[in-house]
């Protein structure tokens, strides 16, 4: 089997006495959809934020082989716009968009890490930014399509519906053409109709060969989209397998007592 394109190993990191994360592994595959779960206070939000360069983990590597690649890259201790570069994107548990700006104007931003003229050419203006300008419209118009939020690329992204806006947080997070998609608690705030949508969506975005890693508290979208599962409580990996696996697994029923993993 090819190197996965995410592989954490030994990942920790403490907040003062708090052991937030203790010694996780976890690796994605090409064209995996891979859920982290568990409890509140598990400890998956600081997993994205070490992964994604928010946090410096105290110990472990997080490693990441794109195609092409002949080894691994550590994006350990990268600043998030860097980890970005190198091909990994994320949306975040509460929704961060420029609501004063277009819909598309929100996606043409997550496409600007990819080009060259972004900079120079913002002060320049010449032809050939006008044309990558053109050129970044287009190609976020049509990731607007994919998310079914082509009909208001105008409207400003402070108008949208709740459920809106995260398929609009996820067309940004596409916009850097991602080797893997972090999606951190897509599903939050959706009512069923909306989470329904929103399962579609990633299956089609899976369907296209893209890498996912999912945290989620929707058991259903968890169960119903995901290739593998992770759970971990207090800071540490209690089980990990198949839907069927994780639902059945003693350890998982007790540490999520009192809450439905059986959706
Ligand atoms: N910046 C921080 N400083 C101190 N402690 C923190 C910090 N961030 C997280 N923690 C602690 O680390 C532990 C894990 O929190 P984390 O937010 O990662 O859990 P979670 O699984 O994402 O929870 P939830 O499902 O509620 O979002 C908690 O005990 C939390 O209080």
């Amino acid at each position: 089997m090819s190197n996965p394109i995410l592989q954490v190993s030994g990942l920790t990191m403490d907040f003062g006495g708090i052991r937030a994360l203790n010694k996780l592994d976890l690796d994605v595959h090409a064209g995996e959809i891979v859920a982290l779960i568990g409890p509140n206070g598990a400890g998956k939000t600081t997993f994205f934020n070490c992964v994604t360069g928010i946090y410096t983990p105290t110990a472990g590597d997080v490693l990441m082989t794109r195609p092409g690649d002949k080894k691994p890259i550590s994006l350990k201790g990268l600043k998030p716009n860097y980890v970005t570069q190198k091909g990994l994107a994320r949306t975040f548990q509460n929704i961060r968009l420029f609501s004063k700006m277009t819909v598309l104007e929100n996606v043409m931003i997550g496409r600007h890490c990819r080009t060259k003229a972004f900079i120079l050419g913002a002060v320049l203006r010449n032809a050939s930014t006008r044309r990558e300008e053109q050129q970044i419209a287009e190609m976020s118009y049509s990731l607007l399509e994919k998310v079914k939020l082509a009909d208001l690329a105008n409207e400003l992204a402070e108008n949208l519906s709740y459920g809106a806006q995260r398929r609009l947080e996820i067309a940004r997070a596409l916009a850097t053409e991602p080797h893997l998609l972090l999606l951190d608690e897509p599903a939050a705030g959706m009512n069923p109709q909306e989470t329904q949508a929103l399962i579609e969506l990633i299956r089609e975005i899976s369907s296209d060969g893209q890498a996912i890693l999912l945290i989620e508290h929707d058991m259903k979208l968890v169960m119903a989209l995901s290739d593998r599962i992770y759970v971990m409580d207090y800071g540490k990996k209690i089980a990990e397998g198949n839907p069927e696996q994780i639902r059945t697994n003693p350890e998982v029923i007790k540490a999520y007592l009192g809450e439905d993993v059986d959706a």
